[in-house]
């Protein structure tokens, strides 16, 4: 009978050690589910705003090193408050660009001979339509409908200005607005679906003859760009919406999984007591037995015991199983969903090929705008040969700013950096960040020779700015590299000719400029 309880009870303690890694391996499992979905989500909402790029970027870090679920709670409560904010700034965009609409609608009703059907659709536009708006995407055709009675407005007065006078002064200007729009059209990158339009607009610039029919390409420029803001706001929005539903659900998902594990954890260690003193128990009355037949009856009264505490603890580990895979399958498919959201959004910005031109954080244009002005540039040296200096800069030492005193701190400084070279430089000179803590400089009719005494007093004007760290006075200088276009050069030999010179003033020692003629 003893031997039978025993293998009774060992079976049971086999059983329950195999049940304990199954559900231990199910939530390893859920956990790193979870961790690579939340990285991924994470780098796909990279580039939204800045202060959720940084949360973000906090929030990979702490998934990487396998932070506890607990320690996410507020990294996840204070990216819902971002998302939120963003929500508010969206709502608060719509009320203003409402606003606006109304007003250039009352300013073009003071307009005089506006025709009959003009002012009746305006009123109409302005009373009724403007106010059934309930998403970004309705101002659409509002703004449409206006931008054609503008045109009819601006049209009229054209012709009549024409017919007022005999001289012809506005043809005299038509080759230079022209011109001025072309740039304008061309500087835009726009959705490739529109690209059509585009094209058209394009050729009637350069087959205009009078201002009146640019008027026309120029409203008609506006009428593409508002189409792809609105398109993007809208899905932009969209976006962000759905995402912040997602991050609520998964942070009350891992508050209540956290909570029933560690309720789960008390029982099953309490549990584990009763059945570590019964066994002491058996162990020391076993000892103290007289007769084969009292050992016999103690053994069978604790073996019953013990396996009723048992099977306790079974039930309790397989209950808690269970909950783990709904709440696992729970999640799952919530993920699921937003994963197909977030690839439709994706899709949607990589053929939205409305790119914005400029660098978020230090409102310099970007990399973008800078390759576009750099060919643009290179064309134009194959054309008429002018001076042209090309300037690479790095901040020194800035991943020293990031580790010492914090990722904002570093994003600020970037601000105060950009904000200074932009002033230090004159007004001709092209300036854009060209990724992370590296700016370039275009600066037409220049030669490396002139641009020195410039480029010194750029040097200086950053190193005098006072930054201060956590009470600490911090000076932070700056590395240059500088070439001039020469003959038989392309973008790329060009740039790579800067970028050795800022490699040189890097490797001799730092805060300094090194020209390559
Ligand atoms: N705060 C902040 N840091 C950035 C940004 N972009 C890049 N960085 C950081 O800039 C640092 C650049 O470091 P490194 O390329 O190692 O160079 P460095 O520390 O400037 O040193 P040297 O260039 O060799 O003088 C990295 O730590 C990046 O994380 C940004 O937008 N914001």
């Amino acid at each position: 009978m003893v031997t039978k309880n025993s293998a009774l009870l060992e079976k049971k303690l086999d059983q329950t050690i195999k049940a304990r890694k199954a559900l231990e391996t199910a939530r390893k499992h859920q956990v790193d589910v979870l961790s690579n979905f939340a990285v991924k989500l994470s780098l796909s909402c990279k580039g939204q705003d800045v202060a959720l790029d940084n949360q973000l970027a906090k929030f990979r870090s702490a998934l990487q090193k396998g932070m506890d679920f607990e320690a996410f709670e507020p990294l996840i409560e204070s990216m819902s408050e971002t998302l939120k904010h963003q929500e508010a700034t969206n709502s608060a965009n719509s009320r203003a660009l409402q606003q606006s609409i109304t007003q250039a609608g009352k300013q073009l009703q003071k307009i005089k001979g506006l025709p009959d059907d003009g002012r009746r659709k305006l009123r109409f536009l302005l009373d009724n339509e403007l106010s059934n708006i309930n998403a970004a995407n309705d101002y659409i055709p509002v703004i449409e409908k206006l931008s054609d009675i503008y045109q009819k407005a601006l049209q009229l007065k054209v012709l009549k200005t024409q017919s007022a006078s005999d001289d012809d002064t506005s043809a005299l200007q038509a080759p230079e607005i022209a011109n001025e729009l072309m740039n304008l059209a061309n500087e835009l990158t726009f959705d490739e679906d529109v690209s059509q339009e585009v094209k058209v607009i394009k050729d009637d610039i350069n087959l205009s003859d009078g201002v009146d029919s640019l008027l026309n390409s120029a409203l008609n420029i506006i009428k593409v760009i508002v189409k792809s803001i609105s398109r993007e706001r809208q899905s932009a929005q969209g976006f962000l919406v759905s995402l912040n539903q997602t991050l609520e659900e998964l942070n009350s998902s891992i508050v209540a999984t956290t909570k029933h594990s560690q309720s789960v954890n008390k029982k099953i260690t309490n549990l584990n007591k009763q059945i570590e003193s019964k066994i002491q128990s058996l162990n020391s009355r076993t000892q103290k037995a007289t007769s084969i037949s009292e050992l016999k009856s103690l053994v069978d009264d604790e073996l019953k015991l013990l396996s009723q505490d048992l099977i306790e603890r079974e039930r309790i580990e397989s209950l808690d199983k269970q909950a783990l895979y709904e709440n696992f399958n729970k999640i799952n498919d919530r993920i699921n969903i937003l994963e197909t959201k977030v690839n439709t959004y994706k899709k949607r910005l990589s053929e939205q090929r409305f790119k914005s031109l400029l660098d978020g954080l230090t409102k310099l244009p970007n990399r973008s705008a800078f390759d576009d002005r750099f060919n643009q540039e290179f064309h134009l040296f194959g054309v008429n040969k002018g001076d042209m200096t090309l300037v690479v800069i790095d901040v020194d030492h800035f991943k020293s700013i990031n580790d010492k005193y914090g990722h904002s701190a570093g994003d600020k400084t970037l601000q105060v950096i950009a904000r200074a070279l932009k002033k230090s430089i004159r007004k001709t000179d092209f300036i854009a960040r060209y990724g992370g803590e590296e700016f370039v400089v275009l600066m037409p009719g220049m030669n490396v020779q002139h641009a020195k005494p410039a480029l010194e007093k750029l040097r200086n004007a950053i190193k005098s700015i006072p930054f201060k760290f956590k009470e600490t006075q911090v000076q932070i200088t700056i590395s240059l590299g500088a070439t001039q276009f020469k003959e038989g050069d392309t973008p790329l030999s060009a740039f790579d000719r800067a970028d050795s010179a800022l490699y040189e003033a890097k490797n001799s020692g730092r805060d300094r400029l090194c020209l390559r003629e």
